[in-house]
């Protein structure tokens, strides 16, 4: 096949399938990972810790594999074929997950909880490591493949087609952020309900399909290099041959050279020893940028956990903590046009020469500021967070579920009034006070509220309190019954069950939105409504008084036991902005940087250390979160973004000393003397044999002169 195939408006008719495979790929990657940290939280019940910990271990090994996928592909069995087979080991792995992440499976007691975990950890790991060696390995194939559709002469279109590429990743993962979230907040199951992962698994692992589908599709229409032998091996090879030698030499005697890789010289082709040196530069250069990857990639693991504790009404719009990824590339795609065509034109207007190097800086420094955005949230999201009693401590609350006024009085406190159906605030006592009365123990690290009864002489009554926030954003609701009868409390989504006079019902879970009630006692029924938001829990009081008929409203208490997500989600959009204009600024400039620098047969050897910078900052994360330990999630984010100043500034220095090169012009003047030196030869060997000639008398000489 060659690069002449079937064209539409100049471009090659093969890159459609190409940009739509992307487009599915990255639909079947992002949508995936979207959700993937709140699936270890809350199917795998991981803490909070371990949820992160994997999860950059996932994305660190996400992008430590291309340099595998380009070595496959470069020296073995070419760009087309490694896409086919890494697509097949992809699929394999998203449709594990979504087998992992049905409950039912080994749900056995159907409760609603999976009863051999193991079962799900194990078959979730071996999935994430397939799609890891899929989506990496295929990574540095589909944009070189991609770029190879082109012929030489093509460089405006291949330049449309990156630019198009890079909207297509974003397009992708923006409807796939958006889709998956939804996906796993509905329930699903085929015995009992359950959040539902395995759709939101099962959609990426169709898209992934149908990424390989289209791809296949497209075969007779691609330009199929042939792999080209192991560049990467061969530069190893030369570097370890350099080192080696300068060794060897190490005694002052022999005169000192250039370059240490000028040490290469007796048995390496020039040519490459000066693309090495290029891509060492590079390389060298490439050394403080996995910070930037460190802070940038937890907005899909600690900014997502940030959002589960805040308020995701957008007026009648609820948005999911997960769904607010989808920022980036919404930002992204305005963002990089907005750049191109006005921002960066007009710096250049100004008379700035804002390099490449000085964008990435800058971009770096945008991410700083991000993290104090975000540290900036969390201290306003503690501020409203319950405190919970010390190991050393209890809270106690009061219920007064009489007609009448009571008085209590307790140690360390003045004497409380409670009326009829009140219910008093957390009361700190301390543990082993000597005047407690031991008519109520007190449990040390808990909340309890003491029931008192309708007969201050009856058995008081005293329940466990909820000591977490409820996960996910949901409410937990319990009832109370002051009532001489039995009262059976429902909603069409949970039944609260009969709960006995002077008792009370466990906790359930509610979803955000209005709610109403049903109470029914015998006969009588009457409805009680009330709205929730995220994170709240409540005990609801039903007095002895109440009165059943259409509603109850006035007659119940609420007490508030935690209150809402007050801090509402869109103060994250300035850290999302912070980090996305970051992202245009380091990472498009870095990529086109990269390929920019890059000698032309080590294009893909660059791109996969640029993919290589970013598996170091993931691993990053997992280090300096285990080291650092910090008590307070804000002082992490601002211990992350101290960081990345002091790295930026370390950068800025080794970007003053960079010299820009033009690896075209100086591969040129090597083959140019390679040529000269080739001219040279053949003119020596036209003089020897015309002197073989008149010794020889004419003979033909052609075997000496080939
Ligand atoms: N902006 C990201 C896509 C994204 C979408 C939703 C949430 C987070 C990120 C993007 O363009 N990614 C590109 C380039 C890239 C960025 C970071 C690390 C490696 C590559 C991609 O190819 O995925």
């Amino acid at each position: 096949m060659n690069k002449k195939s079937s064209r539409v408006c100049g471009y090659p008719l093969s890159i459609f399938f190409i940009v739509v495979n992307e487009f599915c790929e990255r639909f079947s990657y992002y949508g995936m990972r979207a959700v993937l940290v709140l699936y270890f939280k809350y199917f795998l019940r991981w803490d909070d810790d371990l949820a992160t910990s994997i999860y950059h271990t996932f994305v660190a090994l996400c992008y430590l594999t291309p340099i595998l996928g380009a070595i496959v592909a470069d020296s073995w069995l070419g760009k087309f074929k490694t896409i086919i087979y890494l697509s097949i080991v992809y699929a394999i792995g998203q449709v594990a997950m979504a087998v992992s992440a049905i409950h039912d499976i080994t749900d056995t007691d159907r409760d609603g909880t999976p009863d051999n975990m193991t079962f799900h950890v194990v078959l979730s790991m071996v999935g994430l490591f397939l799609i890891a060696l899929g989506t990496g390995g295929i990574k540095p194939c589909v944009a070189a493949f991609g770029g190879d559709q082109f012929s030489d002469h093509q460089d405006r279109q291949r330049r449309t087609f990156f630019s198009v590429f890079y909207l297509c990743i974003n397009g992708g993962s923006l409807l796939s952020t958006i889709i998956t979230p939804i996906l796993r907040a509905q329930d699903c199951g085929i015995h009992s309900q359950q959040k539902c992962y395995s759709l939101a698994f099962g959609v990426p692992a169709a898209l992934m399909l149908v990424a390989l589908v289209v791809f296949i599709v497209g075969s007779g229409m691609y330009y199929k290099a042939e792999p080209q032998g192991n560049i990467m091996l061969d530069v190893c090879k030369c570097i370890g041959f350099a080192i080696k030698n300068r060794y060897r030499h190490r005694s002052n005697q022999y005169p000192k050279r250039q370059h240490w890789m000028d040490w290469a010289e007796e048995k390496y082709d020039k040519l490459l020893i000066a693309q090495i040196k290029m891509v060492l530069k590079v390389l060298f250069l490439y050394i403080p940028l996995p910070m930037f990857w460190t802070l940038f990639d937890q907005k899909g693991s600690r900014w997502t956990l940030q959002a589960t504790t805040m308020n995701g009404y957008f007026g009648s719009l609820v948005i999911q903590p997960d769904q607010m990824q989808t920022v980036n590339p919404i930002l992204i795609l305005t963002l990089v046009p907005i750049m191109d065509s006005v921002i960066y034109p007009l710096i250049n207007k100004c008379g700035l020469n804002f390099t490449p190097l000085k964008r990435m800086t800058v971009g770096m420094l945008l991410a700083a500021i991000a993290f104090v955005c975000a540290a900036l949230v969390q201290i306003e999201i503690d501020k409203t967070l319950p405190t919970f009693p010390s190991t050393s401590q209890s809270q106690l609350k009061l219920l007064n579920m009489g007609s009448e006024t009571v008085t209590i009085k307790m140690p360390g406190n003045d004497p409380l009034n409670l009326t009829a159906a009140q219910v008093s605030g957390q009361i700190n006592i301390s543990v082993g006070h000597p005047e407690v009365r031991n008519t109520i123990s007190l449990a040390k690290g808990q909340r309890q509220t003491l029931l008192i009864p309708l007969t201050i002489t009856d058995e008081w009554l005293m329940t466990d309190d909820i000591t977490s926030k409820p996960q996910e954003g949901n409410n937990a609701i319990r009832f109370v019954n002051g009532m001489k009868t039995a009262v059976n409390v429902s909603i069409p989504a949970a039944n609260f069950g009969l709960i006995e006079p002077f008792s009370y019902s466990n906790y359930s879970l509610i979803k955000n939105g209005k709610v109403t009630f049903t109470l029914w006692s015998g006969s009588q029924s009457c409805e009680y409504s009330t709205d929730f938001g995220f994170g709240s829990s409540y005990t609801f009081f039903i007095p002895s008084t109440l009165v059943f008929g259409p509603n109850c409203q006035e007659s119940i208490t609420a007490a508030e036991d935690i209150k809402p997500n007050s801090v509402h989600m869109a103060l994250q959009i300035p850290q999302y902005f912070f980090i996305t204009a970051g992202e245009v600024m380091f990472s498009v400039t870095g990529l086109e940087f990269s390929y920019s620098q890059a000698p032309s047969n080590m294009k893909a050897v660059l791109q996969a250390g640029w993919l290589f910078t970013v598996a170091i900052g993931n691993f990053i994360v997992l280090i300096v979160a285990e080291l650092a330990k910090l008590p307070k999630q804000w002082a992490e984010y601002v211990l992350f973004a101290s960081l990345l100043v002091a790295v930026c500034f370390i950068f800025s220095i080794m970007a003053y000393f960079y010299t820009y090169i033009d690896p075209a012009e100086i591969e040129a003047q090597f083959k140019k003397n390679v040529n000269e030196d080739d001219e040279d030869n053949k003119h020596k060997l036209q003089k020897t044999e015309r002197f073989y000639r008149k010794l020889f008398s004419g003979g033909t000489l052609k075997q000496y002169t080939a």
